[in-house]
């Protein structure tokens, strides 16, 4: 039987980092590359069940919408969704999946690792090894402790709401107020995800509240933190550091002033990047696409 066709974009393209995994949707689906579907739209068009996007790659908008007739879901690799207009596509009786759960641990293994390099000033020591023109250690190559430091979650609420037994078996407390939180965080993280209500959540007022020698670390989306704001707290010492692995734009240009203050780590948005999680997205995105194509129960559907 002839398989199913699905249009998928980023698999081999710039950055196609998940080519390596397209024989697990090879299994299940004819895959159409982007590139190819837009030179022979007449030739696939009416074929095209379902869009495997990652991340705001492909503008899933009215036109691409119009013009595949039988498409049945938009199919996104990671949790964030903020790049689809739910309503929209749902409007075209097209259902939307994400995957959440599967990109957590790695997610928050790319918060602690940019949290510690940050501390310990782990870039500049490599550089320092590498590169250097002197023997001399720099004053500015002294780290600040991560043990015995407060860590700050902006957007661990859900979590939190749980049982006070486990706040304690994580060592966690709950902060009633993100002022409370800025103020007494040493590293403060943003993990919430990217909404109207979170859309440059942190801004000068809030670098105001942090302390002179704080970290801000951000794996969620770039537009959760004003960057103008940002540079300018940097730039005046009132916070010690950044780390991030989200900006606006992805990726920064090269002569973005974020990329000139030193104590700043950046990282081209790769909190999910392991061999291992990557598989399992990309696994699980064949299983809503599955689902969505037979017209069951979506394992992961997102809802408007
Ligand atoms: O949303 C996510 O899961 C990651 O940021 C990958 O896009």
């Amino acid at each position: 039987m002839e398989k199913p066709c699905i249009l998928a974009t980023t698999l081999g393209a710039p950055g196609g980092i998940y080519k390596c995994f397209e024989p697990c949707i090879e299994k299940h689906f004819t895959i159409i590359p982007y590139e190819r579907f837009v030179q022979r739209k007449e030739d696939f068009a009416a074929k095209i069940q379902a869009l495997f996007v990652w991340g705001g790659a492909l503008k899933v908008d009215q036109s691409l919408l119009q013009s595949l007739p039988n498409l049945k879901a938009v199919v996104n690799g990671g949790v964030g969704v903020d790049h689809l207009d739910i309503p929209l596509i749902n409007g075209f009786g097209v259902k939307v999946s994400n995957t959440p759960h599967v990109v957590d641990n790695a997610t928050a293994d790319i918060g602690m690792s940019l949290m510690l390099a940050s501390a310990r000033k782990i870039v500049e020591g490599h550089n320092f090894s590498k590169f250097r023109e002197s023997d001399d250690f720099p004053e500015s190559s002294l780290g600040t402790d991560v043990s015995g430091a407060t860590l700050g979650i902006i957007g661990m609420v859900f979590y939190m709401l749980r049982p006070e037994s486990e706040e304690r078996a994580v060592g966690a407390t709950y902060c009633a107020s993100m002022k409370e939180l800025l103020q007494r965080s040493d590293f403060v993280m943003v993990v919430v995800n990217l909404s109207p209500q979170t859309h440059k959540l942190i801004g000068a007022k809030e670098f105001a509240m942090m302390k002179p020698n704080s970290t801000l670390i951000n794996i969620s989306r770039g537009l959760v933190v004003d960057q103008d704001a940002l540079v300018e707290a940097l730039q005046k010492k009132m916070i010690r550091a950044a780390a991030l692995d989200v900006t606006y734009p992805e990726p920064l240009p090269r002569d973005h002033p974020l990329l000139a203050i030193p104590n700043v780590i950046v990282l081209p948005h790769v909190g999910t990047h392991t061999m291992e999680t990557s598989q399992i997205m990309v696994e699980r995105m064949v299983t809503n696409a599955l689902a969505a194509l037979a017209g069951g129960q979506i394992p992961d559907e997102v809802k408007a």
